[in-house]
């Protein structure tokens, strides 16, 4: 029998006391910080470093680690920008006559780079399957809510040695396993950490619960009004952060008006809840959201800005929301949204949706392109 691994061997699990999660979050912090990870997939190992901001030094450090020169990866919705078409939605290596150097690494990962200038002729690119090494690190530059492109070198170690051959290096190795299932795993194990009694304006029977993702991610909220019967379908919101528009009043979009109107409507029936997620920008992050603001000043609608910086249009999972409604005992819900994709989803995490009660405001001069592509675009039932 051959002792050489088989591709179908299982990912390589660094062998410490860490969990899943700390050894992710501890990628992400690695990588918000512009230094190399090894990601280790169950035939492929890479040490990939994110392509924001990278520069040539970077790219150097990055180079002398790897048995072959540096790639870039990015999603294939950033492909398609670049007008090279993938053959499927997952990652994929760009394949560039002459390779990379820090000129086309500068141009291809700027966000507000859309003509084809900067991809060579004849370049190509090649598919990444999602459970590989390579193919994860682009999803742990999405979990780092940075741009989804990572420049990667392939490790010279075999995938069965590389924990322990970026151990020797001082590099942070993580599993590509434990980033494709970080979202699940985070999301079982969201605890209540903190609960205060909180009287809002118009709403004064009301309750505050924080509850924890076991990686130390931004909490999720839950606000309770009054006192909803687990028996009956509760009224409900599952609301996305929105700093622009919640905190700060934006009219660019229609978020806080959407956030007030739901607290009163739920004051005005005397019970129900508001899941205050953190999604930020349609879970791409606030400062990928300013950027995709830049795109939608210079023309873009909302959808094709998320696209060009290389996100889907929208990048939130529902199964917190799901998780902390079961928490509360509240398995049936009439759910305040227009989004049908949010009514889908709950029903997939097995929260029944016993009714979508509408909830949308007078468009403003500043967000009616943006409503308006929400309808036309994402399905949306204004
Ligand atoms: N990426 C991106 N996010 C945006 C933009 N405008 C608003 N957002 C974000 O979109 C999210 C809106 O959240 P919600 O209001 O809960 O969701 P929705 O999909 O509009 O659905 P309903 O309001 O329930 O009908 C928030 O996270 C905002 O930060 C934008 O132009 N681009
Ligand atoms: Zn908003």
């Amino acid at each position: 029998m051959s002792a050489q691994p088989q591709p179908s061997n299982p990912a390589p699990t660094p062998p410490s006391s860490l969990t899943s999660l700390d050894r992710v979050g501890r990628a992400i912090a690695e990588l918000r910080r512009g230094a190399a990870v090894a990601v280790i997939g169950p035939g492929d190992a890479v040490i990939a470093m994110t392509a924001e901001g990278m520069d040539g030094a970077a790219l150097a450090r990055l180079s002398v680690l790897g048995d072959a020169p540096p790639a870039l990866l990015v999603t294939a919705r950033r492909a398609a920008v670049l007008h090279l078409s993938a053959p499927g939605p997952g990652a994929v290596r760009l394949v560039m006559p002459g390779g990379l150097t820090e000129e086309r690494l500068r141009l291809l990962a700027d966000p507000e780079a859309n003509d084809t200038g900067p991809v060579p002729s004849g370049s190509s690119v090649e598919p990444l399957a999602a459970g590989s090494g390579a193919g994860a690190s682009v999803a742990l530059a999405k979990l780092a809510r940075l741009l989804p492109a990572t420049v990667t070198v392939p490790c010279p170690a075999p995938a069965l040695e590389a924990d322990a051959w970026a151990r020797a290096r001082d590099l942070v190795a993580v599993a590509a396993e434990d980033i494709m299932g970080y979202h699940d795993t985070a999301a079982r194990a969201l605890r209540p950490v903190g609960e205060a009694r909180v009287p809002l304006d118009g709403a004064e029977d009301t309750r505050v619960v924080a509850f924890r993702p076991v990686d130390g991610g931004i909490e999720h909220l839950a606000i309770v009004i009054g006192h909803p019967d687990p028996a009956q379908p509760v009224l409900a919101r599952l609301h996305s952060e929105c700093f622009t528009g919640d905190l700060l009043g934006s009219l660019r979009c229609d978020c806080g008006e959407q956030l007030r109107g739901a607290i009163a409507a739920i004051a005005a029936e005397g019970a129900g809840a508001l899941l205050y997620l953190a999604q930020e920008g349609r879970g791409i992050g606030l400062v990928n959201k300013l950027r995709a603001y830049c795109l939608q000043d210079s023309g873009l609608d909302t959808v094709d800005a998320n696209e060009q910086l290389g996100f889907d249009d929208d990048e939130r999972l529902y199964s917190p929301a799901a998780e902390i409604l079961r928490q509360l005992g509240f398995q049936r819900v009439r759910l305040m949204t227009n989004n049908p994709r949010k009514v889908a989803a709950l029903a997939r995490h097995r929260i029944e949706v016993v009714e979508r009660v509408p909830h949308s405001f007078p468009a403003n001069t500043h967000n009616l392109g943006y409503l308006r592509a929400k309808a036309r675009r994402s399905g949306h039932l204004f």
